[in-house]
């Protein structure tokens, strides 16, 4: 990796209401390979040399369970808790509020709490390509036929993958960039960070990564991570499978 990239923060949303998940408590309080998701997450971040900074935005309900039970994990991973919002971009809005003024800070990365599946590897690449352009994320490549229809399933069209992409995180930025972008935001909805630096006129690089950066959405999600968690564990016997 480019070793001159030194300062990130990462602002790691965790103020979620997991409704898809169905859980009546946070989907990140559920436990992956025995620690809760947001920890998991929050530990492959805390591992990377360069990540300086974790804010974690929660929801006022989940408070109490952070300064509790989540304390000391809390503690040791070094996270500043701050109060997220109704929708995700006021959640990573807080964050950047928290990290914007520390001249230290090269990069800021916004990382889904709901995405312990990253790998250092990746971490890494889009750090370099984002210190390179000012803005870069991760996706991974659409792999199946997809289909549009526009009226409700009578009829339906292909439409052509090979400019399909699906966007995951972390989305990577210079600060200067993605405060212009939250500057300009005036509550048009958006699902992802690298939506709004878009609307500025910035360009956005895709950072090719592997499928396997799932976010904890549904319940089968779960399935499948600890099913991931666990190959990589019998892989990394053999094998280093940062990449
Ligand atoms: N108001 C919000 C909404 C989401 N998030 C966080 O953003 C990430 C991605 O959100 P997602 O999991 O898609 O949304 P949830 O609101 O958690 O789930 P759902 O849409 O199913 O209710 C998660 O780590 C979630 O906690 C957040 O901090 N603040
Ligand atoms: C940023 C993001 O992870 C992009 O995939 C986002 O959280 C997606 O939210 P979605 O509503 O599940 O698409």
């Amino acid at each position: 990796m480019n070793q001159s990239i030194s300062s990130v923060a990462v602002i790691m949303p965790a103020a979620g209401s997991g409704q898809r998940f169905g859980s009546d408590q946070n989907k990140l309080f559920t436990l992956l390979d025995g620690k809760p998701i947001w920890e998991q997450t929050a530990t492959v971040l805390r591992s990377h040399r360069a990540v300086k900074r974790i804010v974690m935005p929660i929801s006022d309900r989940d408070r109490d369970y952070f300064v509790s039970v989540g304390a000391a994990a809390v503690a040791s991973l070094g996270i500043e808790l701050v109060s997220g919002g109704a929708q995700r971009t006021e959640s990573v809005g807080a964050g950047l509020n928290l990290v914007i003024d520390d001249p230290a800070i090269e990069l800021v990365a916004v990382h889904d709490a709901a995405r312990p599946l990253v790998k250092p590897g990746e971490l890494d690449r889009v750090f370099e390509r984002a210190s390179q352009t000012g803005a870069a994320i991760l996706a991974s490549p659409v792999t199946a036929t997809v289909k549009q229809t526009l009226d409700e399933g009578q009829s339906c069209r292909t439409i052509d993958r090979s400019t399909l992409w699906l966007a995951q995180t972390p989305q990577v930025f210079r600060p200067s960039i993605l405060r212009q972008a939250y500057q300009r935001h005036r509550g048009r909805p958006a699902t992802d960070d690298a939506e709004l630096v878009s609307r500025t006129g910035a360009e956005v690089a895709l950072v090719e990564c592997s499928a396997e950066n799932i976010k904890i959405t549904h319940p089968g999600d779960l399935a499948i991570a600890e099913a991931l968690v666990n190959s990589r564990k019998q892989n990394s016997k053999t094998t280093n499978h940062d990449e």
